[in-house]
Parts: structure tokens; C-alpha cells; sequence
């Protein structure tokens, strides 16, 4: 009899197949297509990125290469002798501007080849600052590079979870591993920052002040030139319409920004234009050096100080009441004078002062003064050696801050404001061996500037006393030759 019997189960395993096998014909082409754009998409954005970011590195020894292939080595061994001769040319002629377009891009292309891209990756593992999750590797990304001579500035896209401090725990060992001297963090936008190796100080040497000149027009309030900035540049200081806080510690050099300030207002305060009034609790050490740049000035904290504050604040109050609703900001064609209030240390004023209600009227006036005198032409220049809270509350008042020299990086965040220092503004870090050299951040600037005042010796005060008080100081016209026709040998001109 036949009867029906079941196969046994099938043991072995399943084939299986991808699951685009699957996919039917047509798609499976489209889709290869679409991968195919896609790669070539990205192939080309990266070519052009890189041609943008490195323009010479790329195009010289491209068009080499085609010349060389097109007309043989002689055409191109000529166009190189021409535009190194060029370059010669170039260099002799106008230096600044080879330095600028030839010679710190070459650098720049020379230290990313032969420093950062080299030990990027190795730096970046041991210096804990790259990550392993899931077996892939998060590393931070060395973006533009840029030569200034001086530093050399990298920008970095930072992983995720990563911040900007953990860089700055690690800035001795970047400063090592790339060979540079130091090395400082700014805060660029969200993920990016931009590290500053720095290879030499362009303000190590001190500065000499300009000569004083008598151009009364030449003095601008709004950019009174008080030294130089890292990059070269002149460090201008805003007065009309904005107050000025310098802090540093003793010797940290806030002399130097106070004098130098004083040193180019002289042809505005000879002529009337500009008004310097002093306070100097401290006896008189520091503005007693030049009490002549002064229209008035007290030695001390006590009521005279006092007082004279008061009178300030009633001024910018009964001058403010004038110039409302007639105009918006103090001009020098009103004919009344530019006032600046100099404080050379203002927390013996406003923290030291024992007398509890001499201080209060301290603070109010000082803080009526740099609240309401922006309008009517009044400046303070405040002069701090110790950032305390009681100066510090006053902080947000200047809208100009000066940091000198301080002893901790707190008080660069108390000086400064918040987040300052993680752009780069390290205060504590300036040398004893520069004074005069400072971090400067104006309200509404973002980024910090690294600066040096003049230096402004003992007998360029001696100059200023004499070019403030003697009409004809510093006009010496040389004798006139005598005429060949004049019998007098010219005695009488
Ligand atoms: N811009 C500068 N360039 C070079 N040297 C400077 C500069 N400023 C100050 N110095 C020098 O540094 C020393 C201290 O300067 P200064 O007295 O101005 O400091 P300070 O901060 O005002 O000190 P203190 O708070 O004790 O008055 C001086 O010998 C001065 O010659």
C-alpha cells in the first residue's frame, strides 16, 4: 500500500541574500546612480575647499607641472628666474607688502606641512584631547592655519562634548608640542577656536612717546593713540563718550596709560580745549609728577577729594539739563571743555576711605559722573591696583577696561567681565619684565586687544610740564641767513 510520509524537516541553514538584491532592477540602477553623483558632489567641494584654503600651495605646482608637460623644463625654469626676480624687485621696493602677501603665506604653507599637520594626530591622542566611542574615533579637526611672524594662529573644530577649557588646561603642552613659546585659546563661535602659538612678544620693547606736536585738530577724543597693539596697529583709546578703567598690580605700568593719555590731549589742553582734573590719594606721587597738565587736582581721599568729585557731579548734572533735547553728545563747537577726571586710585576713594559717609559720597558722585557724563563731554579715567567687589561693582560703568599686569586670573574675569580671558585675555600672564603691556576690551567689541603704552620717562614729563606752561617750548626757529646784500649781517630779522 502506498501511503503518503513526510519529508523530513530541512536542517541546513537559509541562504541569505542582501537585502538590495531584492530590490527590483530599475531602483537598484537609480540608486547606484545617485551614489555615483553624490561621491562626485563631494569630491568636487573638497578640491574646491582645498584650492581655496591653500590657493598657492596648489596652483604654483599645478601650472609647473603643465608648463612643464606642454613646453618642456627651459620655459619653466624662466618663468621661475622671473618671478624670483620679481619677487627681489618686489622686496626692495615695498617690504611690508611682501612680508604680507609672499613671505608670512609662505611661512604659513611652510609650518602647516612641516609642524601641524605632522604631529596633529599624535598630539591630539596623547594630549587626551581626541576620543575612542564604539571604535571610531572622534578627533578634533585642524582647520585654517595662518602666519603672523610672530604667532602663528589655528583654528580647531572641536569634538563634541568638548570645551574650550579643556584646551586651556593643555595650552603649556600644545605650546611644546608645536614648538612655540606659549600658547592662548579664543573662543572663535560654537565648536570652533582658534589657538595662538606664540614664537616671539611684538611688544617686548618698550615704546617711546611720539613727539609732542602742537596740532590742536590733530587730536581726535574719540581715538586718542596711547601706544600699540600686538598686531602693529595704534592703540586708541575712546573718551568722548565712554569712561576708562585701568587695573594692574604696583609697577604693573598704569603710570604709563595715564601719562600717555595726558601726552596727546597736551595741544587740546594748552588751548583750552581739554580740562584735566586730579585726584591722587596717594599724595600726589603720581599726577604731582605733572601738576601742570592739571586744572585742579587734591592730594588726598579725605573731604577736599571729595568735594571736588561733588562739583564734577553737579557740573555733568546742571550740563547735562542744557544739553538736553539741543544735543546728543558733547561737540567742540559748543565752546565749553572737554573734562577728564583722573583718579589715580580709585578704591582709596571708594573702598579704603574710612570715613563711611565720605565714601558713599565718593561712590555717588563718581558713579554720577561716569553714568551721566558720556553726553556732556566728561571723561574718568580710573586708575585700580586692586580689583576688590567694591570696584568691581563700578566695573560696568567703564565702558573701557584696561588689565595691566594682575596677580591672579580671577581678577582678569573681575576686570575684564566674564568670558574675556577664555578669548585670550590672559592678564595674569603678562611679564614683570614688560610693564606698560595690557589686555584692553571696549563694550560692544568682542574681542580683547593686546597692548602696550608708551613709555613715558621722568624727563618727557619734564617736556610735557614745559610745553603746557611755556608758550614757546618747543618752537626753536633757527636763525635766518644772513642776505648777501645786507650790510647788517642780518642782526635786525
Ligand atoms: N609702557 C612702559 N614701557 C616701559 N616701561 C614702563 C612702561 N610703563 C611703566 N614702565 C616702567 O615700569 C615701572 C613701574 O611703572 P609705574 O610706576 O607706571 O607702574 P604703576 O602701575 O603706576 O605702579 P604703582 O601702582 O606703584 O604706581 C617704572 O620703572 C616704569 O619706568
Amino acid at each position: 500500500m502506498s501511503r503518503w510520509v513526510d519529508p523530513a524537516p530541512f536542517e541546513g541553514a537559509r541562504p541569505r541574500v542582501p537585502w538590495w538584491v531584492l530590490v527590483p532592477g530599475k531602483l537598484k540602477w537609480l540608486a547606484a546612480v545617485l551614489a555615483l553623483v553624490w561621491l562626485l558632489v563631494v569630491a568636487v567641494v573638497r578640491l574646491v575647499l582645498v584650492v581655496v584654503r591653500y590657493p598657492v600651495a596648489v596652483s604654483v605646482p599645478t601650472m609647473a607641472a603643465w608648463c612643464s608637460l606642454r613646453f618642456g623644463p627651459w620655459p619653466l625654469l624662466l618663468a621661475v628666474l622671473a618671478v624670483v626676480a620679481s619677487l627681489v624687485i618686489w622686496s626692495g621696493l615695498d617690504r611690508s607688502s611682501f612680508v604680507r602677501w609672499v613671505w608670512l603665506r609662505l611661512v604659513t604653507e611652510w609650518r602647516r606641512a612641516t609642524v601641524y599637520v605632522p604631529r596633529w594626530r599624535a598630539t591630539m591622542r596623547l594630549g587626551e584631547l581626541a576620543k575612542d566611542s564604539r571604535g571610531r574615533e572622534y578627533r578634533p579637526r585642524l582647520r585654517r592655519v595662518r602666519s603672523d611672524g610672530w604667532r602663528d594662529r589655528v583654528r580647531v573644530r572641536m569634538i563634541p562634548a568638548q570645551s574650550a577649557e579643556m584646551w586651556e588646561l593643555r595650552r603649556d603642552g600644545l605650546a611644546h608640542s608645536f614648538g612655540a613659546r606659549s600658547c592662548r585659546v579664543r573662543v572663535l563661535k560654537p565648536r570652533l577656536i582658534e589657538l595662538d602659538f606664540v614664537h616671539r612678544d611684538p611688544l617686548a620693547r618698550a615704546l617711546p612717546v611720539p613727539p609732542l606736536s602742537d596740532d590742536v585738530d590733530g587730536v581726535d577724543l574719540k581715538r586718542v593713540v596711547v601706544g600699540r597693539t600686538e598686531i602693529g596697529k595704534p592703540w586708541r583709546l575712546r573718551l568722548l563718550g565712554s569712561q576708562v578703567l585701568v587695573v594692574g598690580v604696583p609697577g604693573a605700568g598704569k603710570g604709563s596709560v595715564l601719562w600717555s593719555i595726558v601726552w596727546q590731549l597736551a595741544p587740546a589742553v594748552r588751548a583750552g580745549l581739554v580740562r584735566l582734573v586730579g585726584v591722587d590719594p596717594k599724595g600726589g606721587m603720581e599726577l604731582g609728577q605733572c601738576p601742570d597738565a592739571f586744572d585742579r587736582v587734591v592730594y588726598d581721599n579725605g573731604p577736599d577729594a571729595v568735594v571736588l568729585l561733588e562739583e564734577i557731579a553737579a557740573e555733568v548734572k546742571e550740563r547735562a539739563s542744557r544739553y538736553r533735547g539741543v544735543r546728543r553728545l558733547w561737540a567742540r563747537s559748543g565752546g565749553e571743555p572737554f573734562t577728564v577726571l583722573v583718579v589715580d586710585e580709585l578704591a582709596d576713594l571708594i573702598a579704603y576711605q574710612p570715613d563711611k559717609q565720605l565714601r558713599e559720597r565718593a561712590a555717588w558722585a563718581v558713579q554720577t559722573i561716569t553714568s551721566q557724563g558720556r553726553a556732556p563731554g566728561y571723561a574718568v579715567v580710573g586708575l585700580v591696583q586692586d580689583p576688590r567687589k567694591e570696584v568691581v561693582s563700578f566695573r560696568h560703568l567703564f565702558t573701557t577696561r584696561v588689565a595691566l599686569r594682575l596677580d591672579e586670573p580671577q581678577q582678569v574675569d573681575m576686570v575684564l567681565g566674564d568670558g574675556v580671558r577664555q578669548r585670550g585675555a590672559a592678564a595674569h600672564e603678562i611679564s614683570e619684565t614688560t610693564p606698560g603691556v595690557a589686555w584692553s576690551k571696549v563694550d560692544g567689541r568682542r574681542e580683547p586687544e593686546r597692548t602696550r603704552a608708551f613709555h613715558v620717562t621722568d624727563a618727557d614729563l619734564v617736556e610735557l610740564g614745559l610745553f603746557l606752561t611755556v608758550d614757546d617750548a618747543t618752537v626753536h626757529p633757527l636763525p635766518t641767513r644772513p642776505d648777501p646784500g645786507d650790510t647788517t649781517g642780518g642782526a635786525a630779522a
